[in-house]
């Protein structure tokens, strides 16, 4: 589905990777090691200084910035949502393409299990799991293939932050989509990924598949971090 061929921007060198379709991808690793940039290069907020990046098969810069940011899109740390309702919220990406449809808020209020009498509450008026989910499904309005996921429930409590987890894994099943996501809690790493990404100055310094990587960490780098 993604695919990076020794692809170098800033702090990150010769970076190889690829992602599949339904992949849980997991990038973590020390702060500072680059995750959060290499997850902007997926939809081109920044663009390599060298190497390529593929997606479907097809160089990245061949796709509109607009189009593949349909397609890919991100969710951020913080909801980031703009002042009015929720409906407000959800209906703006797709309005601005002419796809929205009367009713449509129904169908992403459940994906994210937000009752349908929010669709009307000032989002200055809700939690911040409640938030988030707006956001989710703001994101999802716009009926991506794949979601970037930069660390989506890091300012939420341990269980709105499973509660969303939950939310993610359903929307794989049912929406068939692919994640990256940008985490730095290892218990997080262990309950979504399907293959994670061990990130250490600028480099993805081991990749494997989840859990199993963190039981058999193959480097040194990977072991002494999982010990904290
Ligand atoms: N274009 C650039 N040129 C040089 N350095 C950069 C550039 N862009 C980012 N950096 C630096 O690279 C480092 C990695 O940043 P990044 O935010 O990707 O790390 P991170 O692993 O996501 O960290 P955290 O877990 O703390 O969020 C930071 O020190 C950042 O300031």
């Amino acid at each position: 589905m993604i695919e990076f061929k020794n692809v170098s921007y800033g702090p990150l060198k010769n970076i190889s990777l690829s992602v599949d379709k339904q992949e849980i991808a997991i990038l973590f690793g020390p702060s500072g090691s680059g995750k959060s940039t290499l997850l902007y290069l997926f939809n081109r907020l920044i663009d390599p200084e060298q190497g390529e990046i593929f997606y479907k098969g097809k160089p990245i810069d061949d796709f509109s910035i607009t189009g593949l940011r349909q397609n890919v899109g991100l969710l951020l740390q913080s909801p980031n949502l703009f002042p009015g309702s929720v409906l407000d919220n959800l209906k703006y990406g797709p309005s601005l393409t002419g796809s929205w449809k009367e009713g449509d808020e129904k169908r992403l209020l459940e994906y994210v299990q937000l009752p349908q009498d929010l669709r009307d509450r000032d989002v200055d008026h809700l939690s911040g799991g409640q938030q988030q989910r707006v956001s989710l499904a703001r994101t999802l309005a716009n009926e991506p293939e794949v979601l970037l996921l930069d660390e989506p429930t890091s300012a939420l409590d341990n269980n709105t932050a499973e509660e969303i987890e939950i939310v993610l894994k359903e929307l794989i099943e049912e929406k068939g989509l692919t994640m990256v996501m940008v985490t730095h809690q290892l218990d997080q790493v262990r309950r979504m990924g399907t293959k994670g990404m061990f990130m250490n100055e600028g480099t993805i310094q081991e990749t494997g598949g989840l859990p199993g990587m963190l039981d058999n960490p193959e480097t040194l780098e990977l072991k002494e971090y999982l010990e904290g």
